[in-house]
């Protein structure tokens, strides 16, 4: 990671983490940035009026000359103990209201997202994980460390300017101990970011195993192959890893910080015997005694503040830094000048020479293909796992572009197209399909946000999709939580409050969310009845096979007696469409998908001459 941050960036970050703190807090900003530079002020007046009261008393001055200093030196009294309060508690409100405003913007960074070659490169990942992390308090953090530098700095400057008007070498000393300290500072804290930044992939494996180890889906294998423990040590491992490198880190600034405590200490016991001997020789007068000596710690602790607070900064601004560039990221798919509009589904889809990698460093999954699929047909893609089918459909729906070749939707390039108006147009279920911790309703109302609340079309939907009599069999019908996340401890045998259901009963919800897409343009299925019972997968197929009619659909599948029907089969092998036609055509051909037509039917055969 790159610790270093140019002028100009810094200068960005600080603008942005300034305005977004402005856009969460308009009036506290201001507010608590007056109380901040207040808070520099008053140890200054403090010194000063305590000055010039001694001296004034030193003097035999009369009790109405000082008695406003005296008015001023309690009422800084009065300041240094309120403003505190006050500003932490601004300061709390204003993380708060920057910690909403953050994550609202980081999130409509993430969905920005229309893709998902980004969201899966490990690289933004960790880059995501930092700025989750710091998007709550980050820009609050360093505009907060940004104005407690310039506190100190005011401080700094005003005890700084006290020293050199009593005594220009104590100045110079107390000034050329403190660069030290402040070069110090700024490499902890590049090196922390640096650890922190190291330590990320091992953070995101221990979460990893954590989960699974936690995990549901994952609680029955873990159980049966015992590997609890596998995991647990793997874990741990990774825990120690990233505890170690971070515990290396803290023992170099444990021995920096020792270091510099111990410089303070010696240059703020020179400057009190330095200025008594003055005040000996009569050089110096009783407040300019105390002056002297409240400077000197004035400074030092204002200097200690401010490479806190710089360090402070530095490590926030760091971290800011992936938030902003998270949240200032381009689109990751071009995106057309002028938008074509998607008009109805006319000739057909075709995919013109289509090559196709998940990235630059690994193998082609789709090479050269050329294929078409018809207005109002269906188009089955087979073949073995990993040829390639999962990956084409994903292109259909442009989660990717090709890198050669060209998807065309009637004849224009889905390049052109506005994302989200080709999506408006699809239908899927895909392999990995989602289970939503949501009610029966809700899970089927994804499908469709504008249909969420429209019972009756939900109801048809999960009728569709042979889901009706499940959902209506629950505790409370399709207002059951399917999800047992949310429950509480006192309704914890209260099946109202959410079941569980089985892989293919939620395989039927998801149709059934597809379903409730219906007439879109394109209906893609990958694997819609591979956890279905034989006799939802017959009943499936035939309200596929209803509804297919007339619909331009694309069905993947491994059970090879569901696509015999479609108008033409492909079979992919190696990223290549390697035969197409009908079933019988295919069958004819004696080819790879007779092969692997005759390869089922012979184990269904065996089964039934038993
Ligand atoms: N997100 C991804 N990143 C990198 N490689 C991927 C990704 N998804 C799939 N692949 C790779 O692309 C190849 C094709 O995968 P794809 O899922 O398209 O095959 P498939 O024909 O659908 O297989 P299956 O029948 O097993 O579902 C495989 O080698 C797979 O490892």
């Amino acid at each position: 990671m790159n610790t270093t941050l140019g002028a100009r960036r810094v200068l960005t970050l600080l603008v942005g983490a300034v305005r977004l703190t402005r856009q969460a807090a308009p009036a506290g900003t201001p507010l608590y940035m007056v109380l901040c530079l207040l808070g520099g002020v008053v140890p200054i007046a403090t010194a000063w009026c305590t000055k010039m009261l001694l001296d004034g008393l030193a003097a035999g001055g009369a009790w109405v000359t000082l008695l406003p200093w005296a008015v001023a030196l309690a009422t800084a009294g009065l300041l240094a103990g309120l403003l505190p309060v006050g500003s932490q508690y601004l300061k709390q409100r204003l993380d708060r209201a920057v910690s909403v405003v953050a994550m609202d913007r980081l999130y409509q960074a993430v969905n920005r997202l229309t893709g998902m070659a980004r969201i899966e490169d490990p690289r933004f990942r960790d880059k995501l994980q930092l700025a989750q992390q710091t998007g709550r308090s980050g820009p609050g953090q360093l505009v907060d460390d940004g104005l407690g530098s310039l506190q100190a700095a005011v401080t700094l400057g005003g005890f700084f300017g006290t020293l050199l008007v009593i005594n220009l070498g104590m100045a110079l000393i107390v000034l050329v101990a403190a660069i030290p300290a402040l070069i110090a500072h700024l490499r902890l804290s590049r090196a922390r970011a640096q650890v922190m930044w190291s330590i990320t992939p091992a953070e995101r494996r221990e979460a990893f195993y954590a989960e699974l180890l936690s995990s549901l889906d994952a609680a029955k294998e873990l159980r049966l192959l015992g590997l609890g423990d596998l995991f647990r040590r793997r874990m741990l491992a990774e825990l120690t890893a990233a505890q170690n490198a971070v515990d290396g880190q803290d023992r170099k600034d444990a021995r920096t910080e020792g270091l510099l405590a111990g410089l303070t200490a010696v240059v703020a016991a020179g400057g009190l015997v330095w200025s008594v001997w003055l005040a000996t020789q009569g050089k110096l007068s009783i407040g300019d005694v105390a002056i002297f000596v409240a400077a000197v710690g004035g400074v030092q602790s204002a200097l200690q503040m401010l490479v806190i607070r710089l360090a402070s900064a530095h490590h926030s601004m760091l971290l800011f830094d992936h938030f902003d560039e998270i949240e200032s990221q381009p689109a990751d798919l071009a995106v057309a000048a002028v938008p074509q509009e998607i008009p109805p589904l006319r000739t057909g889809i075709e995919l013109r020479d289509v090559w196709f990698r998940y990235s630059e460093d690994q193998p082609w999954v789709l090479r050269g293909v050329n294929l078409t699929i018809p207005h109002g047909q269906s188009l089955a893609l087979v073949g073995l796992n990993g040829a390639g089918k999962s990956t084409m459909v994903k292109l259909l729906c442009r989660f990717y572009d090709p890198d050669r070749g060209a998807i065309l939707w009637d004849g224009v390039d889905l390049r052109e197209m506005a994302v989200q108006d080709l999506r408006a147009r699809i239908g899927a279920v895909f392999q990995d399909y989602m289970c939503y911790d949501l009610s029966a309703a809700e899970n089927v109302g994804l499908g469709d946000v504008s249909y969420m609340d429209d019972r009756d079309r939900v109801v048809a939907a999960a009728q569709r999709a042979g889901a009706h009599d499940m959902v209506t069999a629950l505790p409370k019908g399709y207002d059951t939580l399917l999800s047992r996340m949310f429950f509480d401890e006192a309704d914890r045998a209260d099946p109202e409050t959410g079941v569980l259901l089985s892989g293919g009963q939620w395989q039927r919800v998801a149709l059934a969310r597809a379903f409730l897409r219906d007439r879109r343009d394109l209906m893609i299925l990958d694997e819609p009845s591979s956890g279905l019972d034989a006799e939802a997968e017959y009943e499936v197929h035939s309200s596929l096979r209803r509804h297919r009619d007339g619909a331009t659909s694309v069905l993947i599948s491994h059970r090879l007696g569901t696509v015999r029907d479609a108008h033409v089969i492909a079979v992919i092998a190696d990223g290549q469409v390697v035969e197409r036609g009908t079933h019988d055509e295919l069958i004819a051909a004696s080819g790879e998908y007779a092969r692997l037509f005759r390869l089922q039917a012979s184990g269904y055969e065996e089964v039934v001459s038993w």
